[in-house]
């Protein structure tokens, strides 16, 4: 794991250098910042894993910095520097979610003590919601509709015989969990489960990834005797797939011009728009095609399962519940009624982000912004601001995944990088605006 960047921002140039050398000197990765806005643009690109900000400065404070990061959905965590005295402020900090603070003139090592608990706090929550994920991903297909019953029943028919499959479905429809299930089901159980996510593919180095180079074994030879999960592999980059293919056709991997070993591993592939389409666009090689496409499965859109959406979205409260330690809210009838009407564009994806708030109690007369009201509950927003505000999250969110790659956020979005980048400027002007 590389160590967290730490952004301090203090208005005061002298204090903010002696800051930064302090942390700095106790081996701490530093970006300095004279005013809160300059470091919270930094924030998408940066990721740091902690920031130290001063309470008082002019234009926008340390409190409403703590408020920016949470409205634009960043869970950083946030030590404050107040004032002697400055109690009422502090509490309004804590409260506002901030890590911890520390009074003015502070301690050298108290207040390295601090940044260090702060960033041990930021590891263990990063470790608890990767092992959440990885256990939900664990889980059964939840929904009683029939073609939630159709799907259990072919992945169950599937799951034990050696053949390749493709899980075809919008985002968010349970692909990766249909994969895991069919490889948990699967004689080869107890053998690797490696998904490769074609679509954050670096674009130099991605054939060292997938197919290792002379130092480190590629994803692909990790796969061996197990399931290979080529997820979102409708957006493989065209000059990978020749390579691909003929490891699809031979099950091994090339080494200096040699066959590798056999890797007798099996293929799941997944994509959320027809690779036919993808063809027709030139984007898709026919001959991979047909290597991979030979079994398709289908996975609904909630919106096809009305009756399961209920169902899911309490399945979605009870895991944010345990996340949070909060309580889980009961399903009232009106509630379902309003889930049932929603669209749902990004299926369970938005569905567990709206359940999460839902938990949180965003948007509900708390100290968060409006902006965070989850948009299905909530009345009063037009069609056109319920879709702009889904677009903005898909967006934050698919670039989130891509690390920041717009290239690669473009590809999952299946939009031009050039409109995707204007869609950027403009819900970041609205932001601005609002
Ligand atoms: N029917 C379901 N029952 C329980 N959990 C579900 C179901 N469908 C989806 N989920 C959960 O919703 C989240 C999104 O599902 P998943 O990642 O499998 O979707 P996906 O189709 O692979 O999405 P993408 O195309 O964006 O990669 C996961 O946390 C998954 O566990």
């Amino acid at each position: 794991m590389t160590e967290p960047l730490i952004f301090v921002v203090d208005d005061d140039a002298d204090h903010l250098e002696s800051l930064v050398d302090l942390i700095s000197a106790a081996g701490h990765d530093t970006r300095a910042f004279a005013d809160a806005p300059a470091a919270l643009a930094a924030v998408p690109e940066a990721r740091p894993g902690l920031i130290l900000t001063d309470l008082r400065m002019p234009g926008m404070d340390g409190i409403a910095l703590l408020a920016a990061l949470t409205e634009a959905g960043h869970d950083i965590p946030v030590v404050v520097l107040t004032g002697h005295g400055d109690v009422d402020h502090a509490v309004r900090a804590m409260r506002l979610g901030a890590e911890d603070f520390l009074e003015k003139p502070y301690d050298a090592d108290h207040l390295l003590q601090v940044i260090a608990r702060a960033l041990t706090t930021t590891r263990l929550k990063a470790e608890v919601a990767r092992l959440q994920d990885r256990l939900e991903q664990q889980g059964d297909l939840i929904g009683e509709s029939r073609p939630m019953a159709e799907l259990r029943r072919s992945l169950t028919e599937l799951a034990p015989l050696d053949i390749d499959v493709i899980l075809m479905g919008e985002t968010g429809t349970g692909k990766e969990l249909a994969a895991r299930l069919l490889h948990r089901q699967s004689p080869r159980a107890t053998a690797p489960f490696v998904i490769v996510n074609c679509a954050t593919l670096p674009d130099q180095g991605a054939e060292a990834v997938l197919f290792g180079d002379g130092q480190a074994a590629g994803l692909i030879p990790q796969a061996a005797g197990g399931t290979l999960f080529l997820d979102q592999i409708d957006t493989l980059a065209l000059a990978l797939q020749p390579k691909l293919l003929r490891v699809l056709q031979t099950r091994q991997v090339e080494q200096g011009g040699q066959a590798g070993p056999p890797l007798g591993f099996r293929v799941l592939a997944s994509a959320s728009r027809p690779l036919t389409e993808a063809i027709a666009e030139g984007r898709f090689r026919e001959d991979l095609y047909y290597r991979i496409a030979g079994y398709a499965v289908d996975l609904p859109a909630l919106r096809q399962i009305p009756g399961d959406i209920p169902l899911l979205f309490d399945h979605f409260l009870g895991l944010a519940a345990a996340r949070h330690g909060r309580e889980k809210p009961a399903l009232g009838f009106q509630d379902r009624k309003v889930l049932q009407a929603h669209h749902w564009p990004g299926n369970a994806h938005e569905l567990r982000l709206v359940a999460e708030r839902r938990v949180l109690g965003l948007g509900r007369g708390g100290a968060v912004p409006p902006a965070h009201t989850p948009p299905p509950l909530d009345t009063g927003a037009t069609l056109r601001d319920l879709v702009a505000q889904y677009e903005a999250q898909e967006i934050a969110r698919v670039l989130d995944r891509c690390k920041g790659n717009t290239e690669a956020a473009a590809r999952i979005l299946g939009i031009p990088r050039r409109t995707l980048n204007d869609k950027i400027a403009k819900s970041a002007a609205l932001r601005r605006d609002r």
